[in-house]
């Protein structure tokens, strides 16, 4: 690949585009103008005889993808808590040594999985969290973009409450639009068992506010909802609707265990959904309706959760995971095709986010782009580029990744940051936390 020094427009050449629109792929060439597609076609335009050049022969092509739900610092806990249900897995696990995250534990196990992802081929990524000012420093500093959000637990005193809700809108002003653009903000409410209803509804105030989307885990684990019935006579679906949470732009990450008239109240209030296949499929919670989502016209999108209940964050495992185990469990092949698994783990997520222009490669979109090695034994034949992506392809065949026009990974390597002090310094981190 001949490289172009960052010129403002250019285009590649003799390219694979897997577009994640109807039809999927396009032979033939891209023009990038600054942060924009500008023209995607199998022609190419007269007047881009002269620009600087990119040869994609041998690469495929494809929108970024989209992490619609994680919690970065965690993955220095890849490997602390693994076989275990979620509630166990949080309690004895996880939550203990969370309380002991400094600031800079959040910065370096955050950067951990910021290579991580770029270098698998994802673009754009949600993150729920606490000290999020170091969380959208690492996003900054890495060219990535970034849905951020401080995730609250409200099992506290009211003063604590009151403080965590503060650090949410604080930050929120402080980075919604942050590092160009590149970062926006949701408000999180951490989920209905660990959120009282009156501390969820100064979250959906606070939401109307600022003018931004709501994001919750809901309704993950059968003993999840059971609780919720227990406690406030309503399953989380219903209960979230009775305190306004769907009043706004909302995003809810996981949602297994659904009724079909639940389903009916998301797609009518437009909720949107972060399936999370791998993490539910770990932690034994169970397996969304995904099809019977799909089809009554819930934005589904993709996450890989944290790496502590994944236990990475290749998107490409969760696209295959999303479009295999809806067919295994319905016996019905067609239940998520590729193309709409691709679409899922790409435009999806750029809906799910509230993000425009992003997650299809076409013109006037946002100019965040991966490219596949493809000259490798899993690509051949060269037949339907969207099933190979799908069904064939892995995070490690990512050869090059775009942000906003930028190049981010060139030839396997992150060029914004420091692979080895990263690694290095979130070895050090879990040793640390370890120690304490
Ligand atoms: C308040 S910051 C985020 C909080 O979420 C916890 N978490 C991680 N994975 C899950 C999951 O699958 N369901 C619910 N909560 C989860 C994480 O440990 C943090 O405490
Ligand atoms: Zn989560």
């Amino acid at each position: 690949m001949t490289t172009t020094n960052n010129p403002k427009k250019w285009i590649i050449r003799n390219g694979v585009f897997a577009t994640a629109e109807q039809g999927g792929v396009v032979h033939g060439c891209m023009i990038i103008d600054g942060g924009t597609i500008a023209y995607i076609g199998t022609e190419e335009p007269e007047d881009a005889r002269d620009l600087p050049a990119v040869d994609g022969k041998g690469l495929l092509f494809m929108p970024g993808l989209v992490n619609s739900h994680g919690h970065t610092a965690m993955s220095l806990l890849r490997g602390y808590g693994d076989d275990m249900v979620l509630q166990e897995w949080l309690q004895t696990k996880m939550w203990p040594m969370e309380a002991k995250f400094t600031s800079n534990d959040v910065y370096w196990g955050s950067s951990l999985s910021i290579v991580e992802m770029l270098k698998s081929g994802t673009t754009t990524f949600l993150d729920m969290y606490d000290h999020m000012d170091r969380v959208a420093e690492a996003v900054e500093k890495s060219g990535m973009r970034a849905s951020l959000t401080r995730g609250v637990i409200g099992l506290c005193s009211e003063e604590e409450q009151e403080r965590k809700l503060a650090d949410a809108v604080s930050f929120a002003k402080t980075w919604h639009g942050g590092a160009d653009g590149r970062i926006t903000v949701m408000m999180s409410p951490h989920a209905p068992y660990t959120c009282p209803p009156a501390y969820i509804e100064r979250f959906v105030q606070a939401a109307h506010d600022l003018d931004l989307p709501l994001h919750t885990h809901m309704s993950e684990t059968a003993a999840e909802v059971e609780q919720n019935v227990r406690e406030y006579g309503l399953r989380p679906v219903a209960h979230l609707e009775k305190l306004g949470f769907f009043s706004r732009p909302s995003m809810v990450a996981h949602a297994v265990h659904l009724t079909d008239e639940e389903i009916e109240v998301l797609a009518a209030n437009k909720v949107a959904v972060s399936h999370n296949p791998g993490s539910n499929l770990k932690l034994a919670s169970g397996v969304a309706k995904v099809p019977q989502m799909l089809k009554a016209g819930v934005v589904v999108s993709l996450g890989t959760d944290s790496s502590a209940s994944n236990n990475n964050l290749d998107m490409f495992e969760e696209m295959r995971l999303a479009a295999l185990i809806h067919k295994g469990v319905s016996g019905d092949p067609t239940a998520v095709p590729a193309l709409e698994a691709l679409r899922m783990g790409t435009l999806y997520g750029a809906r799910s986010l509230y993000l425009e222009n992003l997650g299809t490669l076409a013109a006037g979109m946002k100019a965040d782009f991966i490219a596949l090695d493809i000259e490798q034994a899993h690509f051949v034949p060269r037949t339907d580029y969207v099933s190979h992506a799908v069904y064939s392809a892995a995070g490690q065949d990512v050869r090059h990744v775009w942000v906003n026009g930028r190049q981010i990974v060139k030839n396997r390597e992150c060029l914004t940051l420091d692979e080895e002090k990263i690694r290095f310094e979130a070895q050090a981190s879990f040793e640390g936390l370890l120690a304490r």
